[in-house]
């Protein structure tokens, strides 16, 4: 799919221990990179767990604080476990998590709307969170899939360092290359705490990303159809 044949559109509305690396490369301390589409990235290689505890150290004491007060003493721990349930997206295969299919064999052929999925994420500029809800459509080509899939899938990319351009198109192309349906439709609205708990300090600014592929990109009727369904997205946001 090229550039120009995908409909997308960003709108924003109101509303000193160092860590050094393992030198080797050993199969317990590398894993495979994070899953995109058919290609998967680079593999990363995983410190161990008490070098990540030894870079949270690090970075209490650049907040300016002990890390061997008794209140600080077992942060690091909480913040390695932390970051296994923010980050659990890389482990996660979307497409096989789409795998299982059903055939809808009495003819149903309306989209499939899911509508106000919550999410948690991170921006992989600040590492701060992006918190928001995904709405997500398919038009079936006799396939159906279970509908928490849809929502694992947001999940799966969600729990990962992101863009909400990239998220967006993740999801989208995720649904599309695996179901194969007629048309694929993801709107996605998020608040980025790195615009209101930092830096620019806008609080109840949304972002809203679409992507529209197929039926919902070529149809303006479906595509009306679908946004008339999901409603207002950024008057739905939590302040
Ligand atoms: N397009 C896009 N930008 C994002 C997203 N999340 C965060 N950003 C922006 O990424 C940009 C990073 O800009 P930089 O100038 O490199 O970083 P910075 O100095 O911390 O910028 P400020 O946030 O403006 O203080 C900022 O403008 C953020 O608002 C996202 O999901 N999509
Ligand atoms: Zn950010």
């Amino acid at each position: 799919m090229t550039g120009a044949a995908e409909a997308r559109e960003t709108r924003i509305s109101e509303g000193s221990q160092a860590v050094t690396p393992p030198k080797t490369t050993t199969a317990e301390n590398v894993v495979p990179g994070p899953v995109h589409g058919r290609r998967s990235a680079p593999p990363v290689q995983k410190p161990t767990r008490a070098e990540a505890e030894a870079a949270v150290r690090t970075l209490l004491r650049w907040a300016g604080d002990d890390p061997n007060r008794e209140g600080l003493l077992g942060t690091p721990d909480r913040v390695v476990r932390s970051y296994e349930e923010f980050f659990a997206g890389y482990g996660e295969d979307p497409m096989e998590l789409l795998a299982r299919t059903f055939e809808e064999t009495d003819g149903y052929d309306e989209m499939v709307v899911l509508k106000g999925i919550r999410f948690e994420s991170h921006c992989e500029h600040h590492m701060v969170p992006i918190i928001g809800k995904a709405h997500v459509a398919y038009l079936p080509r006799k396939r159906v899939v279970g509908i928490s899939k849809l929502a694992r899938v947001v999940e799966a990319y969600a729990k990962r360092l992101q863009i909400q351009e990239k998220m967006t198109a993740q999801i989208a192309n995720s649904i599309d290359e695996v179901l194969q349906p007629l048309g694929v439709a993801v709107v996605v609205e998020a608040t980025h705490q790195c615009m209101t708990t930092r830096g620019v300090h806008k609080p109840g600014v949304t972002m809203v990303t679409s992507r529209m592929l197929g039926a919902f990109r070529d149809d303006d009727k479906t595509r009306r159809e679908f946004l008339s369904m999901i409603g207002n997205p950024s008057s739905s946001m939590e302040a």
